[in-house]
């Protein structure tokens, strides 16, 4: 999607965190002209400086309250376990009409951890940008990585429409769709669509990291892409990711009881030779994909590699709803 506002959306636009997501954002912001400030709140002094010398902020801060004291949105995109923390920062420090959202991979813990600390006024638009890569921290990050993907906005009641509709704009600004959607639908669909996938490329890679050394240098030695794809996953933040799981506890909980006795029919197929199973399952699945690649690019700007690669075709449909 092309942004055809290239107009500034905020005054200043806060981030607290500056890695692969928030940087990214900064980026698309810097290079579109979408906010005319940005400060951010990083921790350690290297990255300040790093994100200075980049010229994606023009203010980075070590404490929270400095850096969000001005801003019109603040952008949370530190992993989700750190939400309490930074929630409780935020309390007093920010001024009236100010907007409040985040990228997190979970909404409903995010909810609980970052809405009770808002003053009256500040709005809470809570987000999830469906894009993102194996890599982190502030040099990882890239403009177009927004480009033609889905954003899911999880709108809390009471809150005003226009501070939703802001959020959105900017998303869109930044090349997204936006859909909105309940905290709790969001956690149990991502449970299945990326929470799930990634405890299972962990599982499969520490698997062969443990079998004896000979095998293992073999696995190493010969991975086919199926394998390799696994491992690019499982290189994913291990903060992040061990973030995530104790966060939608229940939804991947769930979801992972269904899919281990999945497994287990398998098993049980692969045992007793029931051939015709294996197959009519393997088609179904085949099919599954299929209809994914015809309803639209979402899964084919990104490489096995998860390299983002930039698609040259034109007028693409959006995504199937
Ligand atoms: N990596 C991905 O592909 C995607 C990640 N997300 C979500 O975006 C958020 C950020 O992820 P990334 O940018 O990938 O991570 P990252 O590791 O690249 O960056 C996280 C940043 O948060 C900072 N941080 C950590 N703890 C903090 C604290 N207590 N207070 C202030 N800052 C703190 C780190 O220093 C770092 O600058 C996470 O909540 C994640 O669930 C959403 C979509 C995709
Ligand atoms: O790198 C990949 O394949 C991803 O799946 C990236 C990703 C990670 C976490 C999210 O909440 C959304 C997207």
């Amino acid at each position: 999607m092309t942004n055809t506002a290239s107009q500034s959306l905020f005054d200043t636009v806060a981030f607290i965190g500056m890695g692969l997501i928030g940087s990214s954002m900064a980026r698309r912001i810097k290079r579109d002209g979408l906010a005319n400030k940005i400060t951010c709140a990083v921790r350690s002094e290297k990255t300040r400086d790093r994100v200075l010398e980049l010229g994606i902020a023009d203010e980075a801060y070590c404490d929270i309250k400095e850096a969000v004291g001005d801003a019109d949105l603040v952008m949370i995109c530190a992993p989700v376990g750190a939400n309490e923390a930074i929630g409780a920062q935020l309390a007093g420090a920010l001024k009236k009409g100010a907007i409040v959202s985040d990228v997190g991979s979970v909404k409903q813990s995010v909810i609980r951890d970052i809405a009770p600390h808002l003053d009256e006024g500040v709005h809470f638009v809570p987000g999830h940008p469906l894009a993102g890569t194996e890599h982190s921290g502030p040099d990882s990050g890239f403009p177009e990585l927004f480009e033609e993907r889905w954003c899911i906005l999880t709108p809390i009641a009471g809150e005003p429409e226009s501070a939703t509709q802001k959020v959105k704009a900017l998303w869109e600004a930044c090349g997204m769709y936006v859909e909105c959607m309940d905290a709790d639908h969001h956690d149990r669909i991502l449970g299945i669509t990326s929470h799930l996938p990634h405890l299972i490329a962990y599982t499969i890679v520490g698997t062969a990291t443990d079998l004896e050394d000979a095998l293992r240098q073999e696995v190493i030695k010969f991975s086919a892409s199926g394998f390799r794809d696994f491992t690019r996953i499982a290189a994913s933040d291990p903060t992040m990711w061990r973030d995530v799981f104790l966060n939608n506890r229940e939804a991947v909980l769930e979801v992972l009881g269904r899919f281990q006795e999945d497994l287990m029919a398998l098993q049980r197929a692969i045992r007793w030779g029931e051939g015709d199973k294996l197959f009519d399952l393997f088609t179904r699945t085949r099919e599954i994909r299929r209809g994914i690649v015809d309803a639209g690019q979402y899964f084919t700007n990104f490489s096995a590699e998860g390299e983002n690669r930039q698609s040259d075709e034109k007028g693409k449909k959006k995504p199937t709803e």
